[in-house]
């Protein structure tokens, strides 16, 4: 899979809201009214993830979520894997 160039990288993101290209890697913090909306949020991603056998690096903090996407198959750069996973985590999020 081959890794994306920043200004592509930086072209994709103008369409998703609140995520930041950072060391390699795309990220975003979600916030939720309280930890059972952010569990929630996190097993409806974790099915998506399944789907696209694609998966989040992520970490939970009572109603917030963390989420980092690269591709560990490409040395943890940032491919149309990410990309996709971030899409189809905007959909959950919406
Ligand atoms: C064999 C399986 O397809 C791979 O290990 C997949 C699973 N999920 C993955 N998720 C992420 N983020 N990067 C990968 O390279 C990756 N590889």
């Amino acid at each position: 899979m081959d890794t994306l160039s920043k200004k592509q990288i930086e072209e994709e993101l103008e369409q998703l809201d609140g995520w930041s290209f950072e060391d390699d890697t795309i990220t975003k913090d979600f916030s939720f009214p309280d930890f059972k909306e952010a569990i929630s949020f996190m097993v409806r991603v974790g099915f998506e993830a399944e789907a696209l056998v694609h998966h989040p690096d992520w970490s939970n903090v009572y109603n917030s979520v963390s989420i980092t996407l690269s591709t560990h198959d490409a040395g943890g750069k940032v491919t149309e894997k990410d990309i996709k996973l971030a899409k189809a985590i905007e959909e959950v999020y919406q």
